[in-house]
């Protein structure tokens, strides 16, 4: 995307000044960047920079110090509970573990209508099993999937339950906290390739949080790189990898063993 046409890209979330404190630590320091329609914004970091808190707080899951979270213009911390509940409908997220984040004593099928139970104007009841066949194709599971407990499901397939119920309320913006990383290797390929498809596919706006450069090179236009609750870069993909400015990012970049050598490939962590 050519920068002079930025300025007509609507803006899907745009976060300013946003600080969060845990008593003497702040885990967000005046955070300010801009999602736009359709765009993968990635967030990288070490552990500890702060890139979960991010996604917690945008969510309302936690409580902001201070800032603000726009999103489509509207401030989210000024939202009342019953507004916010009617927004959190457009802004879906999917955690990093699959195996906490599914609830064992749920069928898959109640899983994936449960959004519907509690915004029921989406979806009329008499449509649950029709619509959940549905996101389990899109997901790429089979029907006969409906019937069982997350317990008898790979982490890959939990994931994609996960997936399908992050999806059942069609969301405007998915947050993913490290989708992946909980997953074997070997699945790891296949549900981002999912995720990929089915942004294309259903047009929401991502935000990407991932310690995996090299998988942040392959699918993300923007990247934010955070070091200990600040943003100390932020940029087109490219520009970043190719001309990282900050001392930071090129620590990081530098200790990414995918990305030392342009020849090294993801088999070698195998
Ligand atoms: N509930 C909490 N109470 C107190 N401190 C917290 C809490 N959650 C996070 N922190 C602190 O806030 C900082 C940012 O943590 P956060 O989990 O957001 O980092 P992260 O980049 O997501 O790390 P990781 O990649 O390990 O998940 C850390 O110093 C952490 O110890």
């Amino acid at each position: 995307m050519a920068a002079d046409t930025k300025v007509a890209v609507t803006s899907v979330l745009k976060v300013e000044k946003l600080t969060k404190h845990f008593g003497q630590v702040t885990a967000l320091n005046a955070i300010d960047f801009e999602v736009a329609e359709g765009e993968i914004l990635a967030v990288v970091g070490e552990s500890g920079s702060g890139k979960s808190t991010l996604a917690r707080t945008i969510l309302r899951l936690l409580d902001a110090s201070s800032g603000r979270i726009l999103y489509r213009g509207k401030d989210l911390l000024g939202l009342t509970a019953a507004e916010m509940r009617a927004t959190r409908r457009h802004i879906q997220m999917i955690f990093q573990d699959p195996y906490a984040s599914l609830h064992p004593r749920r069928t898959v099928f109640e899983l994936v209508s449960e959004p519907w139970r509690v915004h029921s104007s989406v979806a009329p009841r008499r449509e649950w099993p029709q619509r959940v066949a549905a996101l389990l194709e899109q997901v790429g599971l089979p029907q006969a999937y409906a019937s069982l407990y997350p317990a008898r499901l790979s982490g890959g397939e939990r994931q994609r339950v996960a997936i399908a119920r992050a999806l059942a309320l069609r969301p405007d913006l998915l947050i993913l906290d490290e989708p992946v990383s909980a997953l074997d290797v070997s699945i790891q390929a296949q549900v981002i390739k999912l995720l990929m498809t089915l942004q294309q596919e259903i047009g929401f706006t991502s935000i990407f949080i991932s310690h995996d450069l090299a998988l942040v090179r392959l699918i993300a236009d923007k990247v934010i790189v955070m070091n200990r609750g600040r943003i100390v870069e932020q940029g087109p993909t490219q520009a970043i990898f190719a001309n990282p400015r900050d001392d930071y990012t090129r620590l990081l970049l530098a200790s990414s063993p995918e990305l030392v050598g342009e020849t090294a490939t993801k088999e070698q962590e195998a």
